[in-house]
């Protein structure tokens, strides 16, 4: 053992585990020991002697050596490989060690998710993920097995996954399919599907544009009979090839106001002058959303021949490595996978140099940690001035001459929250064309802006964010509570209001700690976080999709740009940080002028940040109280007192078992025998007792939750004036369901 006064715990010693044998000996100081952490318990009350800590090391192996008699006397230690790692960080996503669950005052603590990135930290733990899958492919590669074997370890990541998980996130796939396929020649696949089409429409409102009949075909199945405010203002423009930004509530249309311009430059040109083309590249900040834009135009230009691709983390680079050799037409992609795939092959890099579209889609959340570097890459590769000047020199980007012609390319940015300074400067038509820009721009949307080359001197600029930018039809409203109470309000609007609820929070923790209360109190409930695995991700948000009385808990990676049908409620567990967040957060309701509520718990301690965020919303006098019927909240409350405590049983139970899971584990290792005050063994009765206890809460709260929920005395519910009491009214009595179109 060395001889540093530390114990140390041999890992993956196993002989002949996965191990590879060539690698020769090696001293044991020199290795990266990485301390144990183990319950406190564990040594109480021994004479240590010295004892410090405990060390392990990955991927050793012990022999043994010496003839017959000294056999065993000298022991000998090799380096040697093993894929360990990757189980052991899929283990450790499967299942976490069980923790105490967290005091609300703690879980509420806040990341500011404004600066703080969840993406980072998945993208950290997915790209080892990926590397080591990739590596995995290549040696499968090397022993001749087929393409078959690489689709299976495309998602290598534990769970066996629904068909329609597969299918959303293998909608590039059919990419690959298609492009196998026949070309379709375009009059063809119009005469074919006009006579699918849904009979019945009037798509005149669309006239003006004299759009393709793919796209007219799909406006008439997707049965959107008019273009929203904003596609029916920027569309002109962007049809006739100019530049455009636009800022739009929530759920106005935006991914058609850039999608359709795009496809129907592609549509209105033979087959064959863009089938193997890159024509357009749209940038998204989040994963999610780029699936969606991707869906959404494929939706629009069913049955043609358009090859439309995803590049995101989180799923496997190699089969988007093989997916780009079919030659997309339109890209939709975050930037940091995209620069990731795009960087070191200059058959790429020529392709994007080529687009005939740019689209910056929520492009303020861009600017943000975690996108802006890559997308800086991906800007100077697309500058055209950069060959003739060193402005946007940047040392690790290859410097290729362009030895063609760059075509004009058209630029659109979208968002529904552009900052006002922004919005100034466009109005002011302040030309952002590559004009110098001092210490302070630097990662602003005017440095963005600038970045982008637009090929108008004036991009045109469309404003139609209402006053305080969020939708007409959603409903604003707030409770005052404690921290404490917040489950119970919660509560109270879930079962009281049902209906699909997306419930955002400012850290995983209180995700966590959230999701099995909902479960115990009989409430179908999901979660969505950055460090959560893409596929599973997905998953959730297909059956969130699927149930329109399911429960969401999501931080704000959730927040941006989710199109989910008919999300009625938003509430904000945790006030977001920013009124951009407070925005899109809301925005995930009342979409395409359908109602919605947005709900505000606020706490006391969170009472400056509501003010800030009322000055910045434009509302002077604030939100409005949300009616609470508090004769029916005592009954609430036993319920999620007992939901709580059977929580934090259960948490302690797990943590016991799994202390002296690991300590019994520990000891064999060392064949140390165990005295039973140290297991725990002697617990075994308070086990017992414990699993007694909780299984009889359970059955309390089983009855509770039987039992109609029955207003405690006179009923004090107390209405406030105005819109939401209307709303909540209507609510009651379920009429509040009108769905209008523009
Ligand atoms: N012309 C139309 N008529 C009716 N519905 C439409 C029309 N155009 C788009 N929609 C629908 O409106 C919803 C919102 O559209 P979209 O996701 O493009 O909004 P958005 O403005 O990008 O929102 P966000 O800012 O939250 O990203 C989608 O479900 C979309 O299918």
């Amino acid at each position: 053992m060395p001889s540093n006064n530390k114990k140390r715990k041999r890992k993956n010693a196993i002989q002949g585990d996965n191990f590879d044998k060539d690698n020769s000996f090696v001293d044991l100081d020199s290795l990266e020991w990485s301390e144990v952490n183990y319950p406190d318990s564990i040594f109480m009350g021994d004479d240590l002697g010295g004892f410090l800590c405990l060390e392990e090391v990955d991927d050793i192996d012990i022999e043994y050596e010496g003839n017959k008699e000294t056999q065993g006397k000298t022991i000998k230690f090799k380096k040697v490989k093993s894929n360990k790692k990757l189980s052991n960080i899929k283990n450790n996503n499967s299942c976490a060690n069980p923790e105490e669950p967290l005091p609300e005052e703690e879980s509420s603590k806040y990341y500011d998710l404004d600066t703080f990135d969840e993406n980072i930290l998945i993208e950290n733990k997915e790209m080892e993920l990926s590397s080591q899958s990739e590596k995995k492919v290549t040696s499968y590669d090397n022993f001749g097995n087929n393409e078959n074997q690489h689709e299976e370890d495309e998602y290598d990541e534990g769970e066996n996954d629904e068909a329609s998980i597969e299918d959303e996130i293998d909608v590039d796939s059919k990419m690959e399919e298609e492009s196998a396929s026949t070309k379709i020649n375009h009059n063809q696949t119009i005469k074919g599907t006009s006579q699918n089409a849904i009979e019945g429409i009037d798509l005149s409102a669309w006239d003006e544009f004299n759009l393709s009949p793919i796209i007219m075909n799909g406006l008439k199945t997707l049965k959107f009979d008019k273009p929203t405010p904003i596609q029916a203002k920027t569309l002109p423009f962007s049809l006739s090839g100019r530049d455009v930004v636009g800022a739009a509530e929530t759920g106005s249309g935006k991914t058609l106001a850039f999608g359709i311009p795009i496809l129907e430059f592609i549509f209105k040109k033979e087959a064959k002058d863009f089938e193997n083309q890159l024509i357009g590249l749209i940038l998204t900040p989040t994963r999610e959303l780029a699936v969606q834009i991707r869906d959404h135009l494929q939706n629009i230009s069913k049955n043609s021949s358009i090859k439309i691709m995803t590049i995101v983390g989180g799923m496997a680079a190699q089969k988007q490595q093989r997916l780009l050799s079919k030659h997309p037409n339109v890209i939709v992609a975050t930037p940091g996978r995209l620069w990731e795939l795009f960087s070191e092959n200059d058959a790429y890099l020529n392709s994007l140099r080529r687009i005939k579209f740019l689209v910056l889609d929520e492009a303020d959340r861009m600017l943000e940690t975690g996108h802006f570097e890559e997308l800086n890459h991906i800007l100077t590769v697309l500058s055209r001035t950069r060959n003739k000047t060193d402005e946007w020199a940047e040392d690790d980007i290859k410097k290729k001459e362009c030895t063609y012609e760059l075509s004009p390319r058209q630029t659109f940015v979208f968002s529904a929250t552009l900052n006002n300074k922004l919005k100034e400067d466009l109005k002011r038509k302040k030309s952002f064309k590559s004009k110098k820009l001092n210490k302070e721009s630097e990662g602003t949307m005017a440095e963005l802006m600038s970045r982008l080359e637009f090929s108008d001197s004036d991009p045109v600029f469309f404003d139609i964010t209402p006053d305080d930018a969020v939708a007409e039809t959603l409903q604003e409203s707030k409770i005052d509570c404690l921290t404490k109470e917040k489950d119970l309000y919660m509560y109270y609007f879930i079962t009281r209001y049902p209906g699909r609820t997306l419930i955002f929070v400012n850290s995983i923790d209180a995700i966590r700690r959230l999701i099995p209360i909902i479960k115990l109190l009989n409430i179908e409930v999901f979660g969505l976080h950055a460090q959560m695995q893409q596929r599973q991700r997905l998953k959730n948000l297909d059956r969130f999709k699927q149930n329109p009385k399911a429960v969401m808990i999501a931080s704000d990676v959730a927040a941006r740009g989710l199109d989910i049908p008919l999300v009625e409620h938003v509430i904000h567990y945790q006030l977001p940080r920013s009124s951009d967040i407070y925005i899109h957060r809301s925005g995930r309701t009342a979409r395409a002028r359908k109602e919605g509520i947005s709900l505000m718990l606020c706490s006391p301690e969170e009472q400056s940040l509501y003010r800030k965020l009322c000055l910045n919303l434009n509302k002077a006098d604030g939100l409005r109280d949300f009616p609470v019927d508090r004769g029916i909240l005592y009954s609430m409350k036993q319920r999620i007192q007992l939901a709580r405590q059977i929580d934090k049983e259960e948490h302690k139970m797990q943590k016991v078992n799994h202390d002296n899971d690991w300590l019994k584990k520990t000891a064999q290792e060392f064949e140390i025998e165990l005295d039973d005050e140290i297991t725990n063994d002697s617990n075994r009765g308070n086990q017992k007792q414990a699993k007694e206890k909780i299984r009889s809460m359970k059955f309390e709260l089983k009855s509770l939750l039987s039992q109609p929920l029955i207003p405690r005395g006179v009923s004090t519910k107390y209405l406030t004036s105005g819109i939401v009491r209307d709303l909540a009214d209507r609510l009651l009595d379920g009429s509040s369901r009108k769905y209008k179109y523009y």
